[in-house]
């Protein structure tokens, strides 16, 4: 055999493993010669370009502008189209099984999954389409798969350059050749070479693919688009975390690759996008916002990921929890060392380095992050910096550069060598840990004391030098690290199987951020534990970040959502999380997570607890309604002025203790609780027009109106898990089945004198104006109604 048929023959056998038929392979073949590049555009646009040769040199001489760009049904069908008509099943069952060849070719998978079938279907369709599955269920090889079917380009617009280089890497080890565009890159080569058609996939970041419109109209005329891919697509939302303002402008997608606009296509170029935590809302408002066609199809699958084993532990997060916090981390990681916790050794301090950084960068941070509205409490406050929204937010990350490494571009050619794919994913014993905190500096404070430990872990932020970065993904990738500490800067997609804990320590800005974050583990479909660690004791607050008033409402309701839910104790926590995206979970339980493991907290009857802070509050709401109904009354001025302060919990609080003897001393945390419990049953609701992580000004529903005046109502057990901060402030203080009860121990003089003697380090001093304070319990004073 001659060294051109062997040439063919292989060109040939490549065309057959892609889903081609013999026949059209070898005809191809014999019109173009032993050109992959150039017998797959020939199949792919018909017999009318046989004399075109096609061009991938990168010389970009050729031009079929003006002709029309076949569509994907037409090439799908064209194997057939001579012999006998199809019907569209049964060419739907052939893109199935040429998919099933390439992805057992170039993945080593089976089949697909039922989820990316779907959306491939709707692919063929020319339909734009937008996939919503849970994090690492294979949403990248939905829109991978086409370039492969096709021969045309998928074009893939991501966030972050670490994660387009973490694609690229992964595409060019299966031999599909790819590359990424950043923004602001210097060195065009790459882009040219990609707008000529050199590469089978491209990812390119929201700013750039702006700029891109017309090379890419190019690009869709020669080598032809098979299809707009929108990664990570609630970046587009407002409503949901990780806005982006650049992805809400792809809807340029839509506008300019339309059959109407672009004469050489005959459908629409498809958008598929795809993301794994999205809301009711934030499908909406991507399904507008990115301009997609009418019905476009929508792809949804579960959210639940049963591997992951999901709690939450309370925690002051600062530097003095770490050891109580992070001695089963480092037991873990010290297993094969044999050492027990007690035993260890700490490493010297110079000898540990975590990432380079700049002294200005490692802030005397106090414990307990930012500033917040609602730290207006009883819990003694850490002292904190002048605080600046500037300043605050150079501490923390915000998602909105997409060059987080050293480079903007880069080109993957394929080649096919899956051994070095093993050497990468070699599992680690004990696995990997991805430490996710709000601040930078506390990514360099905990990655350095785990170091401290023997613990091979590393910080990560975004103000790190970017080799820095880079040398962290690949130590991650390579496991030659075990732990991760970063800010949300770190691993958005990125496909790492074998990391078995994500440990949120500190509040996360909202339930999609954490269960995106929390899905980077156990991707291998191993159990993985997924940690909250968050200081119960205290309302979380927003990270600092330029907000217009609707996006601070919105920012508030995320984070109350996220406080509300490792509140609860009552729930499973998986539950919780997929029908926070709403999804119907049909199971009761998962089986795995704390509140499924240890089983709810006995129940309390908190029938005169409930009693007493809805009769105060409802009194409360009546005279503020009969004064405002009331002008003509000759104590309108004094009234009004008693209701001009909007009373919030801590003032109601304040009054129950002065006003009930065994209720004296009882705990704002206890209280809030309840709050919380009144407002799940529909009783209180907030009496303020801002939105506040839980309320802050309590006002009764026409529900808890109904309540207080019925009588038979106000007799009943009012039986109730108490929620996570009640436990806290009942553990703090001593068990018994109610506050009442507790505080009918104030009565016998013994015990009186043990717990004044006792110290009580939650109690902080009091730090308010007194006379102000006695104004306000006068105030209220005036108000009540029913005592
Ligand atoms: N059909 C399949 N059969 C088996 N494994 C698959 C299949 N499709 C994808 N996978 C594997 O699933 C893993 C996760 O894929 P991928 O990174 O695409 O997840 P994802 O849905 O994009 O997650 P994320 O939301 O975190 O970005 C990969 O290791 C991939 O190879
Ligand atoms: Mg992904």
């Amino acid at each position: 055999m001659d060294g051109g048929n062997l040439a063919s023959d292989l060109v040939i056998a490549e065309l057959i493993s892609m889903g081609f038929e013999i026949s059209e392979a070898s005809k191809a073949i014999q019109e173009v010669g032993p050109s992959l590049n150039n017998a797959i555009d020939f199949i792919l646009n018909g017999c009318k370009k046989i004399s075109r040769k096609r061009d991938l040199s990168g010389t970009g001489k050729q031009s079929i502008r003006g002709t029309r760009q076949s569509s994907i049904m037409d090439h799908l069908q064209s194997s057939k189209k001579t012999t006998c008509s199809v019907s569209r099943s049964q060419s739907n069952e052939d893109w199935e099984v040429r998919a099933n060849i390439l992805l057992q070719k170039y993945f080593g998978y089976p089949s697909l999954k039922k989820f990316q079938r779907e959306a491939l279907g709707a692919w063929i369709e020319h339909k734009d389409c937008l996939v919503l599955a849970a994090t690492g269920s294979g949403k990248s090889l939905c829109f991978q798969i086409p370039a492969l079917l096709t021969g045309k380009v998928v074009v893939v617009i991501s966030p972050l350059i670490s994660l387009m280089h973490d694609q690229c890497l992964k595409l060019s080890k299966h031999g599909v050749s790819a590359c990424f565009l950043g923004s602001g890159q210097t060195d065009q080569s790459v882009q040219q070479k990609a707008m000529r058609g050199m590469y089978e996939i491209i990812y390119v970041c929201p700013e750039t693919i702006l700029r891109l419109i017309k090379p890419l109209e190019s690009l869709a005329a020669n080598r032809g688009i098979a299809l707009f891919a929108i990664d990570e697509a609630h970046c587009v939302s407002k409503w949901g975390h990780d806005f982006r303002p650049d992805y809400r402008r792809l809807s340029a997608l839509r506008d300019n690759f339309n059959a109407k606009k672009l004469a050489f296509l005959n459908c629409d170029i498809p958008i598929m996008a795809l993301t794994a935590t999205a809301t009711a809302q934030v499908r909406d408002d991507i399904l507008k916002s990115l301009h997609m066609s009418e019905n476009p199809m929508i792809v949804l699958t579960s959210f639940f990921r049963p591997n992951l084993r999901f709690s939450v532990k309370h925690s002051r997060t600062c530097s003095s929890s770490y050891e109580r916090d992070f001695c089963e981390l480092i037991e873990a990681y010290d297993k094969n060392r044999n050492q027990k916790c007690s035993r260890r050794t700490k490493l010297p301090l110079e000898n540990i380095s975590v990432g380079t950084s700049s002294q200005d960068e490692i802030y005397d941070w106090e414990e307990g992050g930012c500033a917040s509205e609602e730290d207006d409490d009883d819990i003694t406050l850490p002292k904190r910096k002048q605080l600046s929204v500037e300043y605050l937010e150079d501490e923390s990350d915000l998602l909105m550069d997409a060059d987080d490494f050293d480079v903007t571009c880069g080109e993957f050619n394929g080649w096919s060598s899956t051994k070095d794919l093993d050497v990468c994913e070699g599992m680690a014993e004990e696995g990997l840990t991805i430490i996710y905190v709000p601040t930078r500096k506390e990514t360099l404070s905990i990655a350095k004391y785990l170091c401290r430990f023997g613990v091979k872990a590393a910080a990560y932020h975004a103000k790190l030098p970017k080799s820095q970065l880079r040398k962290v993904h690949k130590e991650f990738h390579e496991n030659a690290l075990q732990v991760v500490v970063a800010t949300i800067a770190f691993g958005m997609g990125i496909d790492k199987l074998n990391v078995r804990r994500i440990i949120h320590y500190g509040w996360p800005q909202s339930l999609e951020a954490y269960y995106q974050e929390a899905g980077r583990a156990g991707r291998d479909g191993k159990l993985a534990d997924c940690v909250l660690y968050a200081n119960l004791s205290r309302m979380p607050s927003l990270l600092p970040s330029r907000r217009s008033e609707e996006q601070s409402t919105q920012a508030y309701k995320m984070l109350s959502d996220c406080f509300r839910y490792a509140m609860r104790t009552s729930r499973c926590r998986a539950q919780m999380l997929v029908q926070y995206f709403g999804e119907d979970f049909s199971d009761d339980s998962c089986h795995l997570c704390d509140v499924c493991v240890k089983g709810p907290p006995e129940k309390q009857n908190l029938q005169d607890e409930v009693r007493i802070l809805m009769q105060m509050i409802v009194a409360h709401h009546e005279t503020k309604c009969n004064v405002e109904g009331s002008y003509d009354d000759d104590n309108y001025n004094y009234n009004h002025n008693i209701c001009r302060e909007k009373p919030n919990v801590k003032m109601f609080v304040c009054r129950i203790r002065e006003q009930n003897q065994q209720l004296a001393t009882t705990d704002l945390l206890w209280w809030r609780g309840l709050v919380r419990i009144l407002e799940d049953k529909g009783f209180l609701r907030e009496g303020d027009d801002k939105v506040h992580v839980q309320i802050k000004y309590p006002e009764p529903t026409k529900l808890g109106l109904e309540f207080v005046f019925s009588e038979t109502a106000m007799e009943l057990a009012f039986n109730v898990c108490p929620e996570a901060d009640m436990l806290l402030s009942q553990s703090r203080l001593k068990s018994y089945p109610s506050f009442a009860e507790w505080g009918k121990g104030w009565a016998d003089p013994e015990i009186r004198k043990q717990r004044l003697s006792r110290n009580r380090p939650w109690r902080k001093p009091r730090r308010t104006n007194k006379q102000t304070v006695r104004g306000r319990y006068g105030l209220l004073n005036t108000c009540r109604g029913d005592d």
